[in-house]
């Protein structure tokens, strides 16, 4: 048996005969395809399905026939650790000197290693020729006859020669072990049935360290009194290895339920040469991929140097071969632990950044073990060396599965394992060759201090530097949260919080508009991306429900009065709409660096859902943070209005009498024409949203509610003239707007909640007012981003905000981050920002001479859309900053001032990204 490769990921196909209907398709594969392995989920609803992995294993334990395939895996591992440590502490100790100790150890891996390297590709098509079975009892007999030899020669020579033939055995044995396991195993307990081998091949590792110690303790105790165990103290390790071989033998033998492959396929297994230029291109291309598989082969050079040098290593320290059993057992104690800890400990720290860090920390002990001059500590320090390798082979495996498709992903392993074995070649080649130049020495500093200077410590130094430069590679490359801060976020994940699933930065700014019903976010979304458009930047105006083409279908659903849906029904189709908006529209324009302007986003469920249909804000909250993966916007603008008020609008609007503002088109949202990002907008000038409902009659005129007082006047409450009753269903009405008037009351409480809780990101408009006092208030706010924005830089990535998941609150709000505006200059100082290519040239809302007039109360009248862009592009002045505490809430000192025009909330997040209240 080689030295253990993991083979999970290649599972061994099952004969035609046996393949079960529904389960892994591995026929008609056209030549040259890579092969895709299908392993159906069992099914629904069975018990399977609900087992623990504990539960899965003993499972398919009591499987007789893969009890006793898995007792001769356990076996053969065990014999190939043991043997990988005799043969190697053997040829040091046939050697006299250092150096010569060094080279014989570096020859012994490297035959164990050149047999895959040169036949692996093959050995599986050999395989499925023979008879499985006799095949791995022939193989087991070979393998326990060549280690009862090496002891009985005695000789270097021979004791390379017999490990390069046990190496080529073992290349027989493993693939019919792999090419068995389906004949023995139903369908759906394979994946545990090869996690437990897995298990089992790396597990042996530190039991048979320990056999081999207590052997090595043993013999020498015994060497005094008995000349056999004088001469050689390693000899009955190796007889004691070659029996397992022996005994896996004779339980294979046993084994009645695995024989010859009814199928054969030539391309059971690509070749060396296609498996490195198949996955080659693919490696190279993908950054995350390339992190990875850099990284893994810096942990195994590491590792490699661990491995070669350990017994000299062990020797300098003053340690014989139970010690260095004890160092070997010690790697693999840790390579378990992290194994089987480090997911669970570190449960959702980010995957892509654990694992440079845990190969980065691998390296950084290394170093320590380096330099360390004490034994004991050295032993503790490995182990912490193999945990973070163990951490990092997870993490790393898990990535390549997760991150690599279907398709590519046999390449990719193929690819992996390769490398994987040349670089671990290369290692043992060089490592105790350079030791063996560099030599024994040591400098004697100010008479008492003695320094290491010997090949062994130098060679482990390079070796723990090198894993940290590629672990540092590693951490770059596949870094996505650049900007996040390392150590709290792992802090977070050590102290069991879940760390604040900060996103990757952009350039981008994203505006949620919100409110209750006919708050009138339609009318200033569409004031505002006109406001926006001479900014020369991209503006997405978007809106949920119904910002995809599949969101349209949902928003049809969702806003049927005649659908009747569950209340957790509706929560997980705004969800759901939700997920397709921001990962095929809102992510990628914000990655542009577009500004994106919605109407309506993960507020409106909290309010909605978690207040209104009382399903609880935490959940709602949990479920929308899923969906969107924790993007929350910038700056969100509530748009607050008494719910009766709204109502009014609305049913106004129903009736005929309002308006409601078109929905922009592709060309009117500054959106890239022919991009396809999914947004029925941009496909279609249409107004998919009130059609596709199919009711909304009326709600797509522009203009303010005739009967509502949009003077500015208007009492909250108050408008309500001729308005239906809250609750009734009126033609034109929604789903969700024929709501009773305590359920609406609900929402608007639950926004309110919502801005309390979390001011950094929110600013509260009084909606009651006038749309162009509105506009006015909002382009405030907004300039006061885009100028931080400027600040920045033009096009500076912007930290996003998201939610923060480890936040123990018992709120919904969880605090967010945004980047805290400037305090938007006051009114009555227009302002000019210099035009660039990439940040907006924007004025405030202006001040009493561009009031609206209340004659033309939807048109922008002398108001914030004429703002000329041209003029903006000329001006070079900088607004002044405002003078602190000038002016907050409606409060104005400078008596020109409108007092509604001039209004800067007062929740406005100042520059320390507090809110001034
Ligand atoms: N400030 C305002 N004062 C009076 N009427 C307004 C005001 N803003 C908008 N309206 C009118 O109220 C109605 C609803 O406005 P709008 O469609 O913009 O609201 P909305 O919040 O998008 O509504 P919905 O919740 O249905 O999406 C429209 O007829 C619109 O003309
Ligand atoms: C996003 C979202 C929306 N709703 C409700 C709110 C409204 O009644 C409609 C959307 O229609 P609009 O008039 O175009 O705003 O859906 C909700 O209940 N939950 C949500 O998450």
């Amino acid at each position: 048996m080689g030295l253990p490769v993991d083979d999970a990921h290649n599972p061994p196909r099952p004969p035609a005969s046996t393949a079960p209907a529904g389960g892994r398709a591995w026929s008609n594969r056209p030549p040259g395809s890579p092969p895709v392995v299908t392993v159906p989920s069992p099914p629904a609803g069975s018990a399977d399905s609900h087992r623990s992995t504990e539960g899965d294993i003993r499972a398919v334990l009591r499987i007789p026939q893969f009890r006793r395939l898995w007792l001769a895996l356990t076996l053969s591992s065990l014999g190939d650790w043991m043997g990988l440590l005799a043969t190697t502490a053997l040829a040091s100790s046939l050697q006299a000197g250092f150096s010569e100790k060094a080279y014989a150890i570096g020859s012994v891996l490297i035959v164990r290693l050149l047999p895959a390297l040169i036949f692996g590709p093959f050995a599986g098509v050999v395989a499925d020729r023979l008879d499985r079975r006799l095949t791995m009892v022939v193989a087991d007999v070979l393998r326990f006859g060549l280690f009862a030899s090496i002891p009985l020669v005695g000789t270097l020579a021979w004791l390379l020669i017999a490990s390069l033939l046990i190496e080529c055995v073992s290349l027989f044995w493993n693939p019919a072990k792999d090419a068995s396991v389906p004949n023995l195993v139903p369908v759906q307990r394979l994946a545990t049935a090869n996690t437990l081998s897995l298990i089992t091949t790396y597990g042996s590792a530190p039991l048979g360290a320990a056999i081999f110690s207590l052997l090595a303790t043993l013999s020498r105790a015994l060497g005094s009194s008995v000349s056999f165990f004088k001469t050689s103290p390693l000899d009955l390790a190796l007889y004691f290895n070659a029996g397992t071989f022996l005994v896996s033998a004779v339980v294979i033998f046993g084994l009645r339920g695995i024989g010859r492959a009814n199928r054969l396929d030539a391309e059971a297994n690509p070749g060396l040469w296609s498996s490195i230029t198949e996955g080659l291109r693919f490696v190279g291309r993908d950054r995350m991929v390339r992190g990875l598989v850099v990284g893994i082969l810096g942990g195994f050079a590491g590792a490699g140097c661990v491995v070669a040098l350990g017994r000299l290593y062990v020797q300098i320290l003053g340690g014989g071969d139970s010690a260095y059993g004890v160092l070997f057992g010690a790697v693999f104690v840790g390579l378990a632990t992290g194994m089987a800890l480090g997911p669970r400990v570190l449960g959702d720290y980010s995957r892509s950044r654990l694992f440079g860090l845990s190969v980065t920390a691998a390296g950084v002990t290394m170093l320590l073990v380096a330099v360390v001059p004490n034994l004991v500590l050295a032993c503790v320090l490995v182990v912490f060396v193999g945990a973070f390798a163990g951490i990092a082979w997870v993490t790393g495996y898990t990535l390549l599965q997760a991150g690599v498709s279907d398709e590519l992903r046999g390449r990719t392993f193929a690819l992996v394992q390769s490398l994987v074995r040349v670089d671990l070649l290369l290692v043992l080649a060089v490592a105790p060759g350079l030791v063996g130049l560099i030599g024994s020495h040591h400098l004697d500093l100010w008479g008492h201090l003695r320094v290491r200077t010997d090949g062994v410590t130098i060679v482990l130094l390079s070796g723990g530097l090198l894993a940290v430069a590629v672990g540092l590679f590693a951490y770059r490359q596949m870094d996505e949260r650049k900007g996040v801060a390392v150590l709290p976020e792992l802090w977070n994940a050590l102290l069991g919080r879940r760390a604040a699933p900060e996103r990757p930065r952009h350039a981008g700014l994203f505006i949620a508009l919100e409110g209750g019903e006919g708050s009138g976010k339609s009318t200033q979304v569409e004031r505002l991306r006109s406001w926006l458009a001479s900014s020369g930047r991209e503006v997405v105006v978007t809106r949920e429900p119904g910002g995809t083409a599949l969101g349209v279908k949902l928003r049809e659903l969702l806003l049927d009065p005649a659908a009747r849906l569950h209340p957790r029904t509706e929560a997980l189709l705004y969800a759901a709409d939700r997920a397709e908006h921001v990962s095929r529209v809102i992510e990628p324009a914000l990655a542009r660096g577009a500004i994106v302007v919605s109407d309506r986003f993960i507020d409106s469920s909290i309010a909605y859902q978690g207040a209104g249909r009382q399903l609880g804000a935490d959940d709602i909250a949990m479920l929308s943070r899923w969906a969107t993966r924790s993007l929350l916007p910038d700056v969100t603008i509530l748009l607050d209005i008494p719910a009766r008020t709204g109502l009014a609008r609305v049913r106004a609007r129903a009736s005929g009498n309002g308006s409601r503002h078109e929905r922009p088109t592709d060309r009117d949202r500054g959106g890239v024409p022919g991009r396809d990002d999914s947004s029925p907008f941009s496909r279609h000038d249409a107004v998919p949203s009130r059609q596709a409902a199919g009711k909304a009659a009326g709600k797509d005129r522009d203009g303010p509610t005739p009967g509502v007082d949009v003077s500015g006047a208007s009492t909250p409450g108050a408008s309500t003239p001729g308005a239906e009753a809250p609750g009734a269903t009126a033609p034109g009405v929604d789903r969700i707007e024929a709501e009773e008037l305590s359920f609406h009351e609900r929402v608007r409480d639950g926004f309110r909640q919502l801005a309390e809780r979390t001011p950094d990101r929110y600013v509260v408009l009084d909606a009651d007012r006038s749309p162009d006092t509105v506009h006015n208030q909002i382009r405030n706010v907004v300039t006061g981003y885009l100028r931080r924005g400027e600040d920045d830089g033009p096009g500076a990535p912007r930290p996003q905000a998201t939610s923060d998941s480890a936040s123990k609150e018992p709120s919904a709000a969880v605090p967010v981050r945004p980047p805290p505006p400037e305090r938007p200059a006051p009114p009555d100082r227009p302002t000019h920002t210099r035009a660039s290519p990439d940040s907006a040239t924007i004025s405030p809302a202006p001040g009493p001479a561009d009031s609206v007039s209340p004659a033309d109360p939807a048109g922008p009248v002398g108001s914030a859309d004429h703002a000329d862009p041209s003029d903006l592009a000329r001006g070079t002045e900088r607004s002044e900053p405002p003078a602190s505490g000038t002016r907050t809430g409606t409060e104005a000192t400078d008596p020109t001032d409108d007092p509604e025009t001039a209004w800067v909330p007062d929740n406005l997040p100042t520059a320390s990204g507090r809110s001034s209240r």
